[in-house]
C-alpha cells in the first residue's frame, strides 16, 4: 500500500483562497488593506525567487506589498533604521526580513528590532515566548503550514507520538511546541541523538527538517505514520541530463511512500505553505493591530 500524498500547493491555494476573502472583508467593511514588507539584504538566488514570490501573491490577495531591496554591504546601522521606519508605519501590517542575512550582520540584532505585533515570521523573542508558554503569538510560518497539513490529515493530534527531527528556531523548536500545544507526545531528534532510527520508528507522526537530503530512509517509518517533509535540496540528476540537477526533501520520498500512511512531497509540499502562511499572518497581524476579530481559520 502506498501513502496518500499529501498535497502542499493545492492546500496552499485554498489557504490564500481564504486569506483573499478575509482582505476583501478588511477593506469593504473597515476600509482597510493589510500591507506586507519584505526586506531582502544582497543577492542570495534563492531568496530573490522567494521575495519575488512573496510579492507577487501578497498583491494576488488583494494586499499591499512593500520591498525593500539593499545591497549586500548595507550596513547594521542602516538596516536597523528601515525597520524602525517599518515598525512606524500604519500602512504596514507585517514586516519580514528575508533569511538568511550576510555574515556581517547580526540576525538576532536584526529580528528582534521588528515590532512584535508586526512580525509575521514569528521570529523575535516575544513571540518565541509566547507560542512556548501558550499565549497568543505570531506563528512561524513553515511550522503553521505543517501543522494546518496535520490537523486536516488527522482531525485532532491529540496523544500521538510526534517526533521532530531537527532543532532550528525556525523550523524544529516551534514545531515542537505547536505539536505539544495540540497534545502529541513530542520528541526533539538531532545529530546527536542516540539511535534515531529507533526514535523515528515510534512516531505516528514525523517531522523531517534536518536540511540532509533523503537522510531518512522509509526503513526507519513506522507502517501508517504521518511524514512531514520540510527540507528542501538540491541534488545532482545525472538521469536527466548532464549538470542537471533536482530538488528533494529530508525523507527518502520513493522508500518511504511505501510504508507511511500520509507524506507530502518535495517540491509541492510544505513549501508553498510558507508563503501561504505568511500572507495569512499579514491578515491576523492586520486584524489584531485594528482591535477586529482575528479569523480563527487562518491561524492556530
Ligand atoms: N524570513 C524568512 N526567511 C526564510 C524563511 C522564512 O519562513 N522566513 N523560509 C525559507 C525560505 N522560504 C521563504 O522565505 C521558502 C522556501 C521554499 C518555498 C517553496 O515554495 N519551495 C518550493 C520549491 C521551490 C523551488 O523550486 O526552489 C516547494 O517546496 O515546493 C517557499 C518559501 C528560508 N528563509
Amino acid at each position: 500500500m502506498t501513502a496518500e500524498i499529501i498535497d502542499g500547493k493545492a492546500f496552499a491555494a485554498r489557504v490564500r483562497e481564504k486569506v483573499a476573502v478575509h482582505v476583501a472583508r478588511l477593506k469593504d467593511d473597515h476600509g482597510i488593506t493589510p500591507g506586507l514588507a519584505v526586506v531582502l539584504v544582497g543577492e542570495d538566488p534563492a531568496s530573490q525567487v522567494y521575495v519575488r514570490s512573496k510579492g507577487k501573491m501578497t498583491v494576488e490577495v488583494g494586499m499591499n506589498s512593500y520591498e525593500h531591496k539593499l545591497g549586500a554591504d548595507t550596513s547594521e546601522a542602516d538596516l536597523l533604521a528601515l525597520i524602525d521606519s517599518l515598525n512606524n508605519d500604519p500602512a504596514v501590517h507585517g514586516i519580514l526580513v528575508q533569511l538568511p542575512l550576510p555574515d556581517h550582520l547580526n540576525e538576532d540584532l536584526v529580528i528582534n528590532a521588528i515590532d512584535p505585533a508586526k512580525d509575521v515570521d514569528g521570529f523575535c523573542i516575544a513571540n518565541v515566548g509566547r507560542l512556548a508558554t501558550g499565549q497568543k503569538s505570531m506563528v512561524p510560518c513553515t511550522p503553521l503550514g505543517c501543522l494546518m497539513m496535520l490537523r486536516d490529515h488527522h482531525g485532532s493530534l491529540s496523544g500521538l507520538d510526534a517526533v521532530v527531527i531537527g532543532r532550528s528556531n525556525i523550523v524544529g523548536k516551534p514545531m515542537a511546541q505547536l505539536l505539544l500545544g495540540d497534545s502529541c507526545t513530542v520528541t526533539i531528534a538531532h545529530s546527536r541523538t542516540k539511535d534515531l532510527p529507533d526514535v523515528v520508528r515510534r512516531a505516528d507522526i514525523v517531522v523531517a527538517a534536518v536540511g540532509r537530503a533523503q537522510m531518512v530512509p522509509g526503513d526507519w517509518i513506522k507502517k501508517g505514520a504521518t511524514v512531514i517533509d520540510v527540507g528542501i535540496n538540491r541534488i545532482d540528476a545525472p538521469e536527466k541530463g548532464e549538470g542537471k540537477t533536482r530538488l528533494v526533501g529530508d525523507v527518502d520520498f520513493a522508500s518511504a511512500v511505501e510504508v507511511a500512511g500520509a507524506i507530502t512531497p518535495v517540491p509541492g509540499g510544505v513549501g508553498p505553505m510558507t508563503i501561504a502562511c505568511l500572507l495569512a499572518n499579514t491578515v491576523t497581524a492586520c486584524s489584531r493591530a485594528n482591535g477586529l476579530e482575528e479569523p480563527e481559520e487562518l491561524t492556530v
